[in-house]
């Protein structure tokens, strides 16, 4: 029914006064793509998608949208739509003039615009709603309106700006699903902004990870999570232990870490330096009880605490100049043998299972 369009986001930076919330980041998004534009709060990301859709001035930079320049063209005229937080729906027309809207804004015509706007509302299964006003509808049927609305246009690139965080957790997993759908049915490229790992993990074909106005890592969920590129992302994301230390030796893809109280680790990576701060990761969940096999690593610990989660168990140790060291246990591997607070436990990991994170250059 649509076009995809790739999106190319070439050193594009925002300032506010005094005050840089974009620092000239290039990111290409190609067509048809699900992406999620991921970070804590203030990290410059709704600052990035209004740029994209229009609605925020580009300091510096360059947005294209497939083969047009759209920096500086208004929002109608890029080819995108954009979804609001707060659906920002006209409380006093029902569903047929809400979505109706904006072709109503460009001139069509009564009848073509109402027969759109009544496929619009089929295809998010909302005609039986049609004569409806918006407060007479549920969270998840108004956030239907919403993308019904924002998709009459016929828009190249859907941009969301955290479409499901009015939701409760039930509908938001529901959503979530519906989501997906109509991105993979529809064909064209969504641009989805949320602070929630497990949100862009579940929906996205590629996450970008920003903080502080930068790109930490963009790449397909799997490489985030994998791979994280930095200690901000392997954090971020979760399940991972980052620890940070000075290299000590380095050589044929180890590197040797050194942390306070003397502790050392090992690490895939390389660095070009001994002495710098390295950072690495280790999987949480890849931490087994035990000594290290032939080629693996670990250390002995001290359980600081434990906690039961049902099919895992979460063990939190001390020790080799490390603290709060988690290791994600499955449960029967736990209730092997007894474990308390206070015990020394040997914990190891496969040698590739840590490895050495990079850093962006502020
Ligand atoms: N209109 C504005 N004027 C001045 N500063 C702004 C404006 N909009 C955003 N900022 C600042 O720019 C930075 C990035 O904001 P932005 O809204 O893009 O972040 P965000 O990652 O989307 O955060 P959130 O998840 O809280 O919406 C923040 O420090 C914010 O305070």
């Amino acid at each position: 029914m649509t076009k995809a369009a790739e999106i190319d986001i070439a050193s594009v930076s925002k300032v506010y006064g005094q005050s840089t919330a974009v620092h000239a980041i290039s990111l290409k998004i190609p067509a048809g793509t699900y992406c999620c534009l991921l970070g804590p709060s203030g990290c410059g990301k709704t600052s990035t998608l209004r740029m994209i859709a229009g609605h925020e001035s580009i300091t510096s930079g360059d947005i294209r949208l497939g083969n047009a320049v759209v920096t500086d063209l208004p929002p109608a005229r890029r080819g995108t739509a954009m979804m609001f937080q707060s659906y920002a729906l006209f409380p006093h027309l029902d569903l047929v003039d809400n979505v109706a809207f904006s072709l109503k804004m460009k001139g069509v015509e009564k009848d073509e615009r109402r027969q759109k706007a009544l496929d619009m509302l089929r295809l998010m299964q909302l005609e039986a709603y049609a004569t409806r006003r918006p407060a007479q509808l549920s969270g998840g049927q108004q956030q239907r309106v919403a993308l019904a609305r924002a998709l009459i246009t016929d828009p190249e690139a859907l941009l969301l700006d955290e479409p499901l965080s009015a939701l409760d957790p039930f509908l938001k997993i529901r959503m979530r699903a519906e989501l997906k759908r109509l991105q993979t049915s529809l064909g064209i490229t969504f641009v989805h902004v949320t602070h929630s790992q497990e949100e862009a993990m579940a929906l996205a074909d590629l996450i970008v990870v920003m903080n502080d106005g930068r790109i930490e890592q963009a790449a397909a969920p799997r490489t985030v999570f994998e791979r994280p590129a930095t200690a901000f992302v392997a954090r971020f994301m979760g399940d991972h232990n980052v620890i940070s230390g000075r290299a000590v030796a380095s050589g044929n893809g180890v590197v040797t870490l050194e942390v306070a109280n003397g502790g050392q680790f090992k690490a895939m990576g390389d660095v070009a330096e001994i002495g710098r701060p390295v950072d690495i990761a280790i999987r949480t969940d890849h931490v087994r009880i035990g000594q290290p096999d032939q080629g693996g690593l670990g250390f002995n610990g001290i359980v600081s605490n434990i906690e039961y989660r049902g099919s895992t168990v979460k063990l939190t140790l001390d020790g080799a100049g490390v603290e709060d060291f988690t290791a994600i246990l499955d449960d029967a591997a736990f209730f092997q043998q007894t474990i308390r607070v206070g015990d020394a436990v040997p914990l190891s990991w496969g040698g590739t299972d840590a490895i050495v994170l990079g850093r962006v250059a502020p």
